[in-house]
């Protein structure tokens, strides 16, 4: 029997989001994404697929390392404009009844008493269909524009994101007890305060001393996801996520990757195989393979190298805008290249990479794999990276909006399904039920769960509770 492969669908609110220049290709409809139907039409196609979720990615901040300012990302649209990407969420849910929402925010910019808020509300208006990607940002700008003088240090992010995510889990799992709502109308009682309780969270970054504003919404905790690469956010999602996300452009990386996330989840005893792992993919896909191939090289025509070069110096802190296009990336100062630059220059010992094919490649879909062909010969990859690499399913980037998608949905998908390796229908529930197949709340083994009982927290002198 193959195995299932999950595909979410990832997004922005912006124009250019992981193909710099494709806007300007005449189909691509990116530029709608001010349009409601926009989203509400993307929702309705995916959902049709089977898709599992709508990944929306976030950026605080303009990419502007590259040659020392923005004006490249701005003429590229490279992700600049983006508006906010909470406001897509209940439209699309409103239109759908299963499509997973995965909402990038960032916790190093927003209080986590009135985001728990946010994320509680939401939970509630889906039904139980909200993810959140845990990002600590990655761009000085956006940190300046908020007062700081630039980023924290990148450990100290993931210290910081250990106490937010506290504070929530306290917020959504410990405040209110199962069966604090009552709405008994006859003794004019709508919720117990003596089954509420206030969080008494003192910490080193945050006070929270009150209650959550919101009665417990269907999964409490929305599905969590992340996406570090260092040490130190593979350590954090191995406590934290149940989904991870990464951008592994050859099956040995991801291979090791995804085997380096599970035995890090077991160390934290945790199940490895409750953490869903999804690789960033681009497929360009045809009714034929000569079709498909002749899509992309109409695509190709469309890359802004500029564009690319602002994505990947704003990714890695690194301006490529000093080097020029044949440089070799093995020799760029290599003390400073960050893991996503370093698996290329590594990847592979008998190829090269220089600055323009590392654009070439980041042109379409980012720093993740290119599947071009028709849907047998895509599917045949996809396949081949599962079995190969134990990875769980890709969030599919897109080349042209929403032809990427409308193809994806009535290409791939039923050839996945013709194989048994794709859903022909949603399970029931949550999205954490339909991903994991268990209840809508966090498992017992993940550390969020041991919040439910703030009582007992308090009077046990080392636990985090007591020590905030
Ligand atoms: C595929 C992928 C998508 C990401 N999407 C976002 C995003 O939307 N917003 C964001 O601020 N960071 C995003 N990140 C950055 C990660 O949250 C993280 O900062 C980055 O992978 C570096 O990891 P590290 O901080 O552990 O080194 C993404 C990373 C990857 C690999």
């Amino acid at each position: 029997m193959p195995r299932e492969i999950r595909l979410n669908a990832f997004e922005m609110n912006c124009v250019g989001h992981q193909s710099p220049g494709l806007w300007a290709h005449p189909r691509d409809r990116a530029w709608q994404y001010k349009d409601l139907e926009y989203w509400t039409d993307l929702a309705k196609l995916l959902e049709r697929g089977k898709l599992d979720g709508i990944f929306i990615a976030d950026v605080i901040g303009i990419y502007d390392v590259l040659n020392g300012n923005g004006e490249a990302a701005i003429r590229q649209s490279t992700q600049v404009p983006v508006n906010d990407p909470l406001a897509l969420i209940t439209p699309m849910a409103l239109v759908t009844e299963h499509l997973g929402f995965g909402l990038t925010a960032s916790l190093t910019f927003e209080h986590p008493y009135p985001f728990a808020r946010r994320l509680s509300t939401l939970d509630h208006l889906t039904k139980g269909r909200i993810g959140w990607n845990i990002v600590t940002s990655y761009l000085d700008s956006g940190a300046r524009n908020l007062g700081q003088k630039a980023l924290g240090g990148h450990d100290d992010r993931y210290d910081y994101a250990d106490e937010y995510l506290e504070v929530l889990y306290k917020l959504f799992e410990g405040s209110w007890e199962e069966g604090a709502v009552l709405r008994d109308r006859e003794k004019r009682i709508f919720s117990d305060p003596s089954k509420i309780h206030e969080i008494n969270h003192l910490g080193k970054h945050f006070q929270v001393p009150g209650i959550h504003l919101c009665e417990p919404s269907p999964q409490r905790t929305p599905v969590l996801y992340q996406a570090g690469a260092s040490n130190r956010g593979k350590q954090f999602a191995a406590e934290h996520a149940e989904c991870v996300f990464v951008a592994a452009p050859s099956k040995v990386i991801l291979k090791n990757a995804v085997a380096d996330i599970r035995r890090r989840a077991a160390e934290a005893g945790r199940d490895p195989y409750q953490v869903r792992i999804f690789n960033l993919q681009t497929v360009i896909l045809g009714e034929t393979d000569a079709q498909a191939q002749a899509k992309w090289q109409d695509y190709k025509s469309y890359v802004s190298y500029e564009g690319a070069l602002a994505l990947i110096s704003g990714w890695t802190g690194i301006d490529f805008g000093q080097y020029r296009p044949d440089q070799v990336l093995k020799h760029i100062h290599t003390n400073a290249i960050q893991s996503a630059v370093e698996a290329f220059s590594t990847a592979d010992p008998n190829k090269q990479w220089t600055v323009r094919e590392l654009a070439d490649w980041v042109g379409i879909g980012g720093f993740g794999p290119l599947f071009v062909g028709s849907a047998q010969t895509v599917a045949d990859q996809l396949q081949e990276w599962v079995e190969e690499t134990d990875v769980d399913g890709f969030n599919l980037a897109y080349a042209v909006t929403h032809e990427t998608f409308v193809d994806v949905v009535e290409l791939l998908v039923p050839e996945l399904q013709k194989r048994g390796a794709f859903k022909t229908e949603y399970a029931p529930g949550t999205l954490r039920e339909k991903l994991f197949g268990a209840g809508p709340r966090l498992p017992e083994s993940h550390p969020g769960a041991g919040y439910r009982d703030l009582a007992a927290l308090a009077t046990q002198p080392s636990s985090k509770a007591a020590i905030a």
